[in-house]
């Protein structure tokens, strides 16, 4: 992989010094004006020996570490049966090719499962631009990778990033809160775990994930990121987590109570110093005064998110810095805050193969004046709005009690990732001010430095934009009936009543769906809450007027939908479902005589989920050897007309389904992502970068959405003129 490129400053460095700073560049200068940033910073080294984290013998290879490009890892995302088939489907189809692959006379080095990752589903690839354009096998899964990042079933991640959502344990009955979470890739981790036990009878979990940033734009980017997911038990909100609110809802007894939470993963904005084999110009501009002025907010959140918390919950605290000052320093704070009522949860069975360092129960802080100091006390009077009595390293006493040591540190030399620190807390009890007055006991009062008045303060955020309302419908409302009785969605599945549209006048033009604790809340906290997304779209208007059903089921929505409809599949043969994914309307009369024969008593202008599954197939030989790569059945959202059947299904999606039964997709077919963008990189990260700023159209959905919703419905309008 290349590394980043920077404009080279003109001028500045003479002979000498020049000949010293091309040497600590990468290799891969070029001539055209463009130059690797220079991987040398003298302040970050002295600060980080005198900090003593780093085992003296372990120094040169921490720093030669920092100085190499960050290794490709990815992580196969989805549900458990679909992640399974796509990973059956690299390893047979593509790590078996690279096994002994040689290369211009050198052994490539296969992809490698992080060992830590449960069930092989996080990789290692060490593999260079210039390798893989040198070999057909290595562009064929090159290919393979980005057109399922692309399809959102691999996402490149950090092998460091990964582990927070491992360390907090998500089950589907869970009510997890991501203080902040954009851009989201561990958030889908969270959804990812919360659905983990999906079948094809229950696809709605009673738990539920908020996830939730302060910065508005990243939010849509958050949108995006978790919408490939589908889950219906997702919020995304838009509050300063620092003063994250309390939501309410009603209970089984029907008691309105606040809501608390099982998890909180506080995964919080940091200098980001173990992100610099990543971002490069981090060697430019690390100093030692962005710690300083990040600690307070670090603390503040962290406090939010153990209040927040249920007793006997846990919450994982983590930064990609590895300064003790963002790091174990909050953590101390917090728990000297909590006053016994939180401790650090021994992680060191946990995640077996990852190799980590303990945390650190002294550190030191360095001033803006350059002066280091051990203890507030020492604190030049004239810099006590810059050093805080938290930053300081706990006392004997305390760190008897705090068990800083149980903190986990990472660093880029033992095993070939980014730094990061990561500290998993158990709530063992209500935090003190949160503990019911009782005549027995003195009532503790709520630290002012909580409050939002004490040196916390952040700007408010200017509300830019009001967001569409979130309007459920009745299971009386006339579009839920036709939609019930099309689908046979039976009233008892409670199904009737979780459906939203995010308009209060004209045509519903599309449909969500929410679990009934979402909806809930919704309702319930609006208001106080800034909710910028929720629901999966299960339902689209079609344009036919004769249509059966004036709704069709929409691809996104399927998953959540089975386990409720029925009479509306039609199962079609491998040759069927290739054709239906290659080309864009195939006539009926190119079907298989199976197929057309279950068409036929199925009836047309109706919408349809057709099915594929290798039960149903009756092919021999090859073909079922191919199949076998899937492992679920497919199912595809479709239409079919009086003369041609078509699929709602993009392109991207198109791709993985032809790539999972070892078919080539068409070269009509585009390589370009719904949002037009081709990917520059060796596979994009972390979904998109661009901001989802348009995401308010009607219906709730991105820019992107709408967009895709107009292609299909022209496509539709196309499909219904051929007839
Ligand atoms: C380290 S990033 C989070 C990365 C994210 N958890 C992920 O895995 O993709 C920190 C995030 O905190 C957000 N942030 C900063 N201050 C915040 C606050 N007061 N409340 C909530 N979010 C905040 C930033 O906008 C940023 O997206």
């Amino acid at each position: 992989m290349p590394g980043k490129r920077y404009k080279r400053k003109g001028g500045g460095a003479g002979g000498g010094e020049r000949e010293e700073k091309k040497r600590k560049t990468d290799e891969n200068t070029n001539n055209d004006g463009y130059t690797e940033i220079i991987k040398e910073n003298s302040a970050f080294e002295e600060y980080y020996k005198t900090q003593s984290i780093i085992p003296v013998d372990e120094w040169s290879s921490f720093m030669s570490s920092l100085r190499q490009p960050l290794p490709v890892t990815f992580r196969i995302t989805g549900t458990r049966t679909w992640s399974q088939g796509v990973l059956n489907c690299l390893e047979k189809r593509y790590f078996s090719e690279l096994k002994d692959l040689v290369v211009e006379g050198e052994a490539i080095s296969p992809p490698t499962p992080l060992p830590w990752y449960p069930n092989n589903l996080a990789w290692h690839v060490s593999l260079s631009r210039t390798t893989v354009r040198s070999s057909p096998l290595l562009s064929k899964f090159h290919s393979f990778l980005v057109k399922e990042s692309n399809q959102g079933n691999i996402s490149r991640q950090e092998a460091v990033s990964m582990i927070p959502p491992l360390l907090l344990g998500v089950e589907p009955r869970h009510y997890v809160l991501d203080m902040c979470a954009a851009p989201g890739s561990k958030t889908s981790q969270l959804i990812e775990s919360l659905h983990y036990q999906d079948t094809l009878e229950s696809s709605i979990p009673s738990g539920i994930v908020i996830a939730n940033d302060a910065d508005n734009s990243r939010c849509y980017t958050l949108v995006h990121q978790a919408k490939r997911l589908n889950s219906p038990c997702l919020i995304i909100t838009n509050n300063d987590a620092t003063q994250f609110p309390v939501l309410y809802y009603n209970n089984v007894d029907g008691k309105r109570v606040p809501l608390q939470y099982d998890r909180v993963l506080c995964d919080v904005p940091c200098s980001g110093d173990g992100t610099m084999r990543k971002n490069p110009t981090i060697w430019r501009s690390w100093n030692s005064s962005t710690p300083l002025s990040l600690h307070r907010l670090q603390l503040r959140l962290l406090m939010r998110g153990l209040e927040l918390l249920k007793p006997g919950g846990r919450l994982v605290y983590s930064t990609c810095s590895m300064n003790p000052i963002e790091d174990e320093a909050v953590i101390a704070g917090a728990l000297k805050l909590c006053n016994g009522s939180v401790e650090l949860v021994d992680t060191s069975s946990l995640l077996p193969g990852l190799k980590r360092t303990n945390g650190v129960n002294t550190w030191k802080v360095l001033t803006k004046n350059g002066e280091w100091i051990s203890s507030y006390k020492e604190t030049p009077s004239n810099l006590l709005h810059t050093v805080h009595s938290s930053m300081f390293p706990p006392t004997a006493l305390e760190a008897d009690t705090y068990q800083l040591n149980r903190c986990i540190r990472i660093f880029p030399h033992q095993q070939d990732t980014g730094g990061f620190f990561v500290a998993l807390l158990s709530k063992t009890s209500p935090l003190p001010w949160q503990v019911q007055p009782s005549n027995s006991g003195p009532t503790v009062k709520r630290p002012d430095e909580l409050t939002g008045r004490h040196g916390f303060e952040r700007k408010s955020r200017k509300q830019t934009y009001r967001e569409d309302p979130y309007v459920f419908l009745p299971r009386t409302d006339s579009v839920v009936e036709s939609i019930s009785s099309y689908y046979n969605i039976s009233s008892d599945s409670g199904i009737t009543d979780q459906f939203l549209t995010r308009t209060l006048t004209g045509k519903k033009k599309t449909l969500y769906l929410t679990s009934p604790l979402v909806q809930e809340i919704t309702k319930k906290n609006e208001k106080d809450c800034k909710i910028i997304n929720t629901g999966v779209r299960v339902f689209a208007r079609t344009e036919s007027l004769d249509s059966a059903c004036e709704y069709r089921i929409t691809q996104e929505g399927i998953d959540t939908m089975l386990p409720y409809i029925s009479n509306c599949t039609v199962r079609v043969t491998l040759s069927d479902v290739i054709a239906l994914l290659k080309y864009p309307n195939p006539l009926l009369t190119e079907l298989s005589a199976d197929t057309q024969s279950l068409i036929e008593s199925f009836g047309t202008k109706k919408p349809v989920i057709f099915v594929y599954s290798e039960a149903s197939d009756e092919t021999e030989g090859e073909d079922v050897r191919i199949a076998s790569n899937i492992g679920t059945p497919i199912y595809l959202a479709g239409w079919i007309a009086r003369k041609s059947v078509r699929l709602y299904v993009g392109h991207p999606d198109r791709y993985h389904y032809l790539a999972i039964l070892g078919e080539t997709p068409p070269e009509t077919m585009s390589l370009e992502t719904q949002s037009g963008h081709t990917h520059s990189t060796f596979f994009d990260e972390e979904g998109p970068v661009a901001d989802d700023v348009s995401a308010r159209e009607e219906g709730g959905g991105t820019e992107k959405e709408v967009k895709v919703l107009i292609e299909e419905e022209e496509s539709n309008k196309r499909t219904l003129e051929q007839d």
